[in-house]
């Protein structure tokens, strides 16, 4: 006993001297003691299982008191981040056994029950974001499309957008964390982001209606206590508004009012501002059927419906109160499907829309009278955005840089007409709205919508200062009112990220504005018949793609058997690529007859199920 006491009096004494010698000669010092403090959290856990304390140099004393006292404590130069609570706490959110999940395209999702422990973690790393940010970070608790019986969980960034790619690894990191190694995973996020302990911490959290979701924020809650951090609860609240919320704290308001109130009246007067522009014969009278997929968004609708008093009927239905969560519902269900919610009463030429469980995605679709469905995706919903600005930039006569992002799944048809018709520049980059993000950053306006109806408008600063510039001082009445009118537009817009309450106002607005019906929208082009297919396999890991998604170069062969399945077809076209949602490998085909599309979407299935090991039934033709 006593021989180990010397020796980690020894020990201590070294690293002091090596503290000491290294601080004069490493100007980030600050950053360097950081990586010394998770070494400390070794050594004082070491000594900790020894009763007698030894006597310690100065810098050192109070850590072994703390050791003492069985406290984990990390020490960085003059500071310290306690990780008691963390310890206690984390004991009552613990891991179940053998888990393992990754921070996918939009954060965690699994079953609802295994997700305790993921939430109090992600708690505490959006306190190590937020003091590294030294800005607000949300924690959206949310399986947006999935069950009911899913959950999941998103951080969102200070600028609203979703979480930097080097923090989702340590997301997964933390997720899959022992118990006993959450302390050094911290300590080393800490040491890796240089991250300053000491800078005081705010997250914002909110969740959706799922039922487990309460008591999964609660342990968000205590993730984020328990790095004495403090936080916002705004309960129920769809993703966007937490992504408005989140960017509204961070710019002192400058974007609006941090609270869904502000939310809803930012958006409702620049709604009523744009369509009192109407110089057109359109009915300003106008109404839209709403499936609310039995989610968050009915009831964020709902409470919105008072503050938007400008003769827009929402008929909302699928608004919960009987009906489950995305079940027969919902915009995911729409596209997926190619069909309306059952039971949803659509009149001729109405036009209807469909929000998913988070209210982050939006589809229209309407019956022409004869029988038939019409589905207007996200596709559609870029190019009526995109022709409406571009119509603006002419009338103000702005050579702004404008484009339109898609994903893999986006309509042929779609990517044809913007390029050679309207010749707006069209990028595709892989799914998920953080890449699409991130590439519509790159232009004055980027408009970017996934296929699913999930997407928005991004304007870069100088655009937006100059299009508001020219609201206020432009002489030209003609040039002042188209210029007013992108003002409202940008106004309306959730800049942060997709969001269906806006995106619906938007569109309801642009109709009325270009005086066009639901049918007059959808004729803008046609749509290739398409589908999509899922298949299940043994490991989707196996499944490696390139070319944003759209070629498989794993494993050996399948690409090889798509190609020649192309082939077969008129203005084909089919990629697989492994979910980053769902346990399931996701199949897409196009080709000019839904026969054709959906015989293609078979094959490919097939080809899956047999070169990447796939489990269960063999797929059967549609
Ligand atoms: C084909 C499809 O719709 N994929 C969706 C789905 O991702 P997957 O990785 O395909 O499961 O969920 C994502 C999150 O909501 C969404 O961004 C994406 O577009
Ligand atoms: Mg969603």
């Amino acid at each position: 006993m006593r021989k180990a006491r010397k020796q980690s009096e020894e020990m201590v004494l070294i690293c002091d001297f090596m503290v000491s010698l290294l601080s004069m000669m490493i100007p980030r010092f600050l950053v360097w003691s950081e990586g010394v403090g998770a070494e400390n959290i070794r050594i004082r856990d070491w000594l900790s299982c020894d009763p007698e304390i030894p006597t310690l140099p100065k810098n050192f004393y109070s850590l072994n008191k703390k050791a003492d006292n069985g406290q984990h404590t990390l020490y960085t130069d003059n500071l310290y981040m306690d990780f008691e609570s963390v310890k206690q706490l984390s004991l009552q959110h613990s891991k179940p056994a053998g888990l393992l999940l990754q921070y996918g395209t939009a954060g965690f999702r699994t079953k609802a029950e295994y997700l305790d422990h993921v939430m109090f973690r992600m708690g505490l790393l959006a306190v190590l974001r937020s003091k590294q940010q030294k800005s607000t970070i949300g924690v959206m608790v949310t399986a947006s499309h999935n069950p009911e019986e899913d959950n999941g969980v998103k951080l969102v960034d200070p600028m609203g957008e979703m979480l930097a790619p080097a923090w989702e690894e340590y997301a997964t990191s933390l997720a899959n964390a022992e118990e006993l190694e959450i302390s050094s995973v911290l300590a080393d996020i800490v040491q890796k982001e240089s991250v300053d302990v000491n800078q005081n911490a705010f997250v914002a959290i909110g969740r959706d209606t799922r039922h487990s979701s309460e008591k999964l924020a609660h342990a968000v809650v205590d993730g984020v206590t328990s790095l004495g951090a403090q936080y916002q609860d705004y309960g129920l609240v769809t993703t966007p508004q937490l992504h408005y919320i989140v960017c509204c704290r961070n710019t002192e308001g400058q974007y609006g009012t941090a609270t869904v109130e502000g939310y809803y009246k930012k958006l409702s007067k620049a709604f009523s501002d744009l369509i009192k522009q109407n110089a057109s014969s359109g009915d300003s009278h106008r109404s839209v059927r709403v499936d609310g997929a039995n989610g968050i968004g009915a009831m964020k609708l709902k409470e919105m419906e008072h503050y938007l008093q400008t003769g827009l009927f929402l008929h909302v239905l699928n608004d919960g109160a009987c009906g489950k969560l995305n079940h027969l519902c919902g915009a995911d269900y729409v596209k997926v499907q190619q069909k309306p919610p059952p039971g949803l009463d659509m009149k001729p030429m109405e036009r209807c829309c469909s929000f998913d469980g988070d209210a982050d995605r939006i589809v229209y679709f309407y019956n022409d009278g004869a029988g038939h469905f019409h589905l207007l995706d996200g596709d559609k919903i870029a190019t009526l955005i995109s022709t409406f600005l571009k119509e603006l930039l002419l009338k103000v006569d702005l050579n702004l840089k404008m484009a339109v992002v898609q994903t893999a799944y986006a309509n042929g048809s779609s990517t044809r007409y913007l390029e050679e018709t309207m010749k707006v520049p069209v990028y595709c980059t892989k799914t998920g709205v953080k890449h699409l993000h991130h590439k519509a950053q790159e232009f004055d306006i980027g408009v970017y919508f996934e296929a699913n109806g999930h997407g928005t408008v991004l304007f870069s600063k100088s655009a937006e200062e100059t299009i508001r510039q020219l609201a206020k001082h432009e002489t030209d009445a003609k040039k002042r009112e188209a210029a007013e009118m992108f003002e409202n537009t940008i106004n309306l817009i959730n800049q942060t990220v997709g969001d269906a309450i806006s995106d619906m106002l938007l569109i309801e607005a642009i109709l009325l504005l270009k005086n066009l019906t639901v049918q007059q929208w959808d004729a803008i082009y046609t749509d290739l018949p398409n589908r999509q297919l899922k298949v299940k396999v043994a490991d989707r890991r196996v499944i490696e793609t390139t070319d944003a998604e759209r070629r498989a170069v794993t494993p050996p062969g399948l690409q090889e058997k798509i190609d020649d399945l192309v082939k077969q077809y008129k203005l084909s076209r089919a990629f697989v690529r492994p979910s980053g949602t769902e346990d399931v490998v996701r199949v897409y085909a196009e080709a000019d007859t839904q026969e054709n599309a959906d015989a293609l979407a078979h094959a490919v299935s097939l080809a899956v199920y047999q070169v990447a090991g796939g489990v269960g039934e063999e797929p059967k033709p549609l």
